[in-house]
């Protein structure tokens, strides 16, 4: 199957979000991925349930809302009402991992995991037959254009062997630093789902930037 591909709007032109985002669907997005920030859990600040409910009509296409936000439980209810598909919390933000996976589930809502680049894998491997996603983070969290940590594919090479041995079926996304010459080691190490930001936004033909992505060549 081909690598599924999630521009990041974080490094899209807010001003004309719109065509932004119907740009990216028509060419070929997969998934929209919606980095969500309080200025807290991350030095950056970006929006709230509002702007996903006005995203929410604009696409069929799955909307995949990365909470980067201390407490997540405060505000599931409000994320899936505003229409997300997928809701992804931090490992390092919840004290209670399984009860707020539960409460994205009991939402409606397809529940995710994500971890950042110095978390140990292992932290999430008693919650893997509970979750739709895991998501590595290939970058620190707070903002576009930084560059890719390789390490981090040694992660997804364990969550590949442990979604084999335990017979899940989770799909393995990255996020951060993915451009058209890192998504092969990426697709290599076994990512189901790409997460790119400015390698898409900031070139002209959105078409051709996820083409490249998709293809590494
Ligand atoms: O979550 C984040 C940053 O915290 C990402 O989704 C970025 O938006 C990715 O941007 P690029 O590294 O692809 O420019």
């Amino acid at each position: 199957m081909s690598t599924k591909i999630a521009p990041s709007i974080l490094s899209a032109n807010f001003s004309i979000l719109k065509e932004e985002i119907e740009d990216v669907i028509q060419g070929g997005a997969d998934y929209i991925h919606i980095d969500v920030m309080d200025g807290h859990f991350v030095p950056n600040i970006t929006f709230g349930p509002v702007v996903l409910s006005s995203i929410r009509p604009l696409t069929d296409a799955t909307l995949d809302v990365h909470l980067m936000i201390e407490e997540p439980d405060r505000y599931i209810q409000e994320f899936a009402d505003a229409g997300a598909d997928i809701i992804t919390v931090h490992v390092e933000a919840c004290r209670h991992l399984h009860r707020t996976i539960h409460l994205i589930k009991e939402a409606g809502v397809k529940p995710g995991v994500v971890m950042n680049p110095a978390t140990p894998v292992e932290m999430i491997k008693p919650i893997l037959k509970d979750v739709e996603l895991v998501l590595f983070m290939t970058v620190n969290p707070g903002f576009g254009g930084q560059v890719f940590i390789p390490e981090v594919l040694e992660k997804v090479q364990q969550a590949v062997k442990w979604r084999e041995e335990l017979g899940l079926a989770f799909e393995i996304e990255v996020d951060g630093g993915v451009n058209e010459m890192t998504a092969k080691q990426c697709i290599d190490a076994g990512v189901d789902v790409l997460v790119a930001g400015s390698a898409i936004f900031n070139e002209q033909d959105r078409q051709g930037a996820i083409d490249k992505i998709r293809n590494h060549e």
